[in-house]
This record gives structure tokens, C-alpha cells and sequence, in this order.
């Protein structure tokens, strides 16, 4: 499980440490961390130009003094100090000491253009809005070169807690973090700027309280899919019912119930209109034109891809959540409920919400820049867990538990892929997950699945169905082959 952490709360934790260890020691941690990191990445530093971009905390420090332990091991290193007359003193000196020299900004283009690395110490956890002038253009030039990014903490421009951007940011390839990692590494617009993220050890453990929001990687996934055993039958892997798609538009029902079958094959029941093209399609499902009601027992529902929002869907949809079984509720599902939220509220089964932006801010508010604490309020507010869908999917649960998810490509942003969403975590609310834990899962195989179908070339939403074994596999760890990280 990886993590998240607040810069209050790293902050927090810094402060015995540092009131306990000798002064300097805990800069001294993670600058040695981040040299490793360096060293790493050059391979050979032995005459590679390194360049630091040094604002005035303590963030530049961390910069300079990892800069200093690259000198040392023979890389031609330079600072370009941002506020020279506030560089952090003792790191400058231990830079200067080890052979580093330093050029103003107004003649530092030239080095950027040469640079091998170039190490973004600008500001840390004390910076607020986007880059500053000259910072902003000198990380323009430096992006433009041939030079590897590295973020020093968190990328400069990057806000720790939500990952918003208000202007230009540091566009790292890799970011080395220091304590904890940050939610705005791996959320919002901030993802997108952080590239690889190496976490750096500075001891902070013992005093960093319960997470704000965590990450699955696929152990954890792979932990709480579900696996049939010797005395399960069709039923006891849990059944679940879909509801979805059209007799003019049976796509929606086709993906949804493929996905539950393709993810936990018991038993899947599907009741609603696009019933021929569905029975078409997967005759492994037993499918029923009539009611929900008749489509015989099932553990949860899934209710609203492709339903339409006209009286009956809405009469399908009340008839759905009146049940005291787990319901999932998706698209039109969602504009409906939007006009009747007291339709989840007054339930006592768990009810998941999947909505992408615009779906949310029919409830009452746009997402905005900080997703994951929208994502809690409208949780919080409808008693139900709420899924957001984006580049990296948020999930939270009513008592304030959330996930922010770390596998997919953008590939994934095509149609049907929601449906497909829908349907794996539907089979796992079936099998009888914690709501909240059956849709982190569920983002996770399915941002896998996207990976899997994405190495085969572009795909369309069938083809992450036709890939989810696979992905399964993988996230298990069944498989040999690697995979790209998460937005390849
Ligand atoms: N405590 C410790 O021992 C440890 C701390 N650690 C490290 O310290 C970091 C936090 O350091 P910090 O608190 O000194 O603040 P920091 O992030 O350097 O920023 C302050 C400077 O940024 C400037 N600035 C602000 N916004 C800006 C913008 N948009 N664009 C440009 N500049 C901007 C601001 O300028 P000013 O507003 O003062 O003009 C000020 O000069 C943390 O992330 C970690 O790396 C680790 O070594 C572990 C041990
Ligand atoms: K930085």
C-alpha cells in the first residue's frame, strides 16, 4: 500500500525529529537519498553536467547539498541560485567546497542546454502558486534540452496536497520525495508533472499519522480478489445483476455484463431491453426483458450505463435501490439519482457512485482542483462510496477513506469504458467486498486491463473486456512479462 501524506502532516512529523537529531542531519538524509536516486539515473557521473536550480529554503538546501555529493563523485555541477542572496548557506558552501560553481539566471541558458540532469530545488513544500519569473523560463530552457528533470520533494508549481497547478510547474521525469509521498504526485494536473516517483526514507515513520489517502499497488489488489475454492458453486461466488444499455442502444448492457463475467464468471443476471443483444453476446449470462425484480436472486446490482432517463428507467432505478443489497449505480443512473439523492440517501446497503466530471457536478459542484477532498465531501454528503473518474481515478468512502488510483493510460479515455468499469466493480461488490475496497480494486484491474489492451495497439472498450484475464494475471502476479507504468 503506498501511502499519501499531507505537507501539514509531513511537516508535523518532521518536527521531533528534528528537535531530536543534530542540526542538519535530516536535510543530510534526503540529500543523500536523492544522490543515490542520481547516481542511479546517470549511470556514470564521472564528467556528467548536473545542473541545480536553487531557490532560497530549504528545498534549494536538499538541491545543493545533493548537488555537492555529485561533485564529489566527479560530475561537472552548477547552481543557478534564484534568490542569491538567500541560498541555504551551509548547503551553498558544501556545494562550493566540493568544486560546484554557480552562474547567474540571466546567463544560465547556455548551461541548461548542456546539462545531462538537471535538479529542480526551486521550492518544496513551502512554495504556493505556480512558477515565479525567472524560475518559469529557466525551466522552460532546461526542458527543452537534453537533460533528465528530476524533482527535488515535489515538482516546483505543484501544490503537495492536491496536485492543482496554478501556472507553469517543473515538468519532472522523476521525482524524489522525501518522507512520505505526497497525494499531489500521483492526483490532478500534478500527476501528470511528477514522472517516476522514488520515495526517499528520512526516518519519518513512526511519527506520520494514518494516511490521508492511499494507492493499491497490485499486491493489495491482488490481496482482495476474491478466488473461487473447492466448495464454491455458481452462486457462492456471488451473482450479480446488471441493468444497462437499450433495445436501440444494447452496447452499454453488452459491456457491463461482459465485464462481471470476464472478472469473477459465477453467475451474472441481466434484466432490461437490450436483453436480445446481450443474450447474444454472452450466453454465459441469463438474461430476462422483464423487471429487476425478475430477474431472479441476485448479491448487488449494477444499474445505469445506457438505461436512458426517462420514466422507467427512474422506476427501475427506485425499484433498485429499495433493495437492501449493494447497488452500483453509473451514467444515466447518475443523472437521475442527481435529481433524487434522497433515493441514496435513506439507504442503509452500500450504494457506489461512478461519475466522471460532469456527472459529479450535477450533485451540486464541480470536482475542482482538489479531487480527492470533493470526492470525500460528496461521499460524506450522500453517505455513499463515490468513484471520480480521470486520469487518475479517486474513490472515497463516506467515513473519509480514500484511493487514488495508479494504473491505466489514456488510452482508456474511449467510450464504453465506464460500462466496463461497472462491471468488474459490480462483481466484486457481489463477492462481497467493503464497497470502498471493491471500487479501488475495481479502478486498479481496470487500469490494468487498459495497459494490457493498450500494448496490442489501440483498442476499443470490447477489447479491455476480451484483456481483463489477463490483467487479472498480471495483477496477481502470475505472469513474467513487465508492464508499463501507469499514463504509458
Ligand atoms: N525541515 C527540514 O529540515 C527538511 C526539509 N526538507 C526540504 O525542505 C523543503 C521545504 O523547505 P522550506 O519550508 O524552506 O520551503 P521551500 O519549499 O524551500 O520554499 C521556500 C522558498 O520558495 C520560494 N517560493 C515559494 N513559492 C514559489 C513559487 N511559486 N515560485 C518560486 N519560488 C517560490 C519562497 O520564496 P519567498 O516567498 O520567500 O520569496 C522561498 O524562498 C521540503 O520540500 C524538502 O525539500 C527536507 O530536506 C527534509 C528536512
Ligand atoms: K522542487
Amino acid at each position: 500500500m503506498i501511502e499519501l501524506h499531507t505537507a501539514a502532516e509531513v511537516r508535523a512529523a518532521e518536527a521531533p525529529l528534528l528537535a531530536a537529531l543534530p542540526d542538519g542531519a535530516l536535510m543530510q538524509r534526503a540529500a543523500a537519498g536523492l544522490a543515490t536516486v542520481c547516481l542511479r539515473l546517470l549511470g556514470r557521473p564521472y564528467g556528467a553536467r548536473v545542473t541545480v536550480l536553487a531557490g532560497a529554503g530549504n528545498n534549494g538546501g536538499d538541491a545543493l547539498f545533493a548537488g555537492a555529493r555529485l561533485a564529489a563523485r566527479g560530475a561537472r555541477t552548477t547552481a543557478i541560485l534564484l534568490a542569491r542572496d538567500r541560498a541555504h548557506p551551509a548547503a551553498l558552501a558544501a556545494f562550493r567546497r566540493a568544486g560546484g560553481r554557480t552562474v547567474e539566471a540571466a546567463a544560465a541558458g547556455p548551461v541548461l542546454d548542456r546539462s545531462d540532469l538537471v535538479l529542480d530545488g526551486i521550492v518544496g513544500l513551502g512554495g504556493s502558486g505556480g512558477l515565479r519569473e525567472p524560475a518559469a523560463a529557466l525551466v522552460d530552457r532546461a526542458a527543452a534540452g537534453p537533460a533528465l528533470m528530476v524533482a527535488v520533494d515535489l515538482p516546483s508549481g505543484v501544490d503537495a496536497d492536491t496536485g492543482a497547478m496554478a501556472g507553469a510547474a517543473f515538468p519532472a521525469m522523476h521525482t524524489v520525495t522525501f518522507g512520505a509521498v505526497k497525494p499531489g504526485l500521483v492526483v490532478g494536473a500534478g500527476r501528470g508533472s511528477a514522472g517516476q516517483v522514488h520515495l526517499v526514507d528520512i526516518g519519518l515513520g513512526p511519527h506520520l499519522p494514518a494516511p490521508s489517502a492511499r494507492q493499491l499497488t497490485d499486491a493489495d489488489a491482488a490481496a482482495r480478489l476474491p478466488l473461487p475454492d473447492a466448495d464454491d458453486d455458481k452462486y457462492s461466488q456471488g451473482v450479480v445483476g446488471v441493468v444497462a444499455g437499450s433495445a436501440t442502444y444494447p452496447g452499454a448492457g453488452v459491456l457491463c455484463t461482459g465485464a462481471a463475467l470476464r472478472t469473477r464468471p459465477g453467475l451474472v443476471r441481466y434484466a432490461g431491453t437490450a436483453a436480445d443483444g446481450v443474450r447474444a453476446a454472452w450466453p454465459e449470462a441469463i438474461v430476462t426483458d422483464g423487471r429487476p425484480g425478475d430477474a431472479g436472486r441476485v448479491q448487488a446490482w449494477v444499474i445505469g450505463p445506457g438505461l436512458g432517463t426517462g420514466d422507467e428507467a427512474r422506476s427501475v432505478l427506485a425499484e433498485v435501490l429499495a433493495t437492501d443489497l449493494p447497488v452500483l449505480v453509473d451514467a444515466d443512473g447518475l443523472t437521475l439519482l442527481a435529481a433524487e439523492p434522497e433515493l441514496v440517501r435513506r439507504r442503509s446497503a452500500p450504494t457506489v457512485l461512478t461519475p466522471h466530471d460532469r456527472e459529479f457536478a450535477r450533485f451540486g459542484t464541480e470536482p475542482g482542483d482538489d479531487r480527492i477532498g470533493a470526492t470525500r465531501r460528496l461521499a460524506a454528503d450522500l453517505g455513499a462510496v463515490v468513484l471520480l473518474k480521470g486520469d487518475a481515478t479517486v474513490v472515497a468512502d463516506p467515513d473519509g477513506t480514500a484511493f487514488v488510483n495508479g494504473t491505466g493510460t489514456p488510452w482508456l479515455a474511449t467510450a464504453g469504458t465506464g460500462d466496463v468499469l461497472s462491471g468488474i466493480a459490480g462483481a466484486l461488490l457481489a463477492a462481497d467486498l467493503p464497497a470502498v475496497e471493491a471500487a479501488a480494486v475495481a479502478a486498479h484491474v481496470h487500469g490494468r486491463a487498459g495497459q494490457v489492451a493498450a500494448a496490442h495497439g489501440p483498442f476499443i472498450a470490447g477489447d479491455v473486456v476480451r484483456h481483463l484475464p489477463e490483467a487479472v494475471a498480471r495483477v496477481r502476479g502470475t505472469p513474467s512479462a513487465g508492464l508499463p507504468d501507469s499514463g504509458a
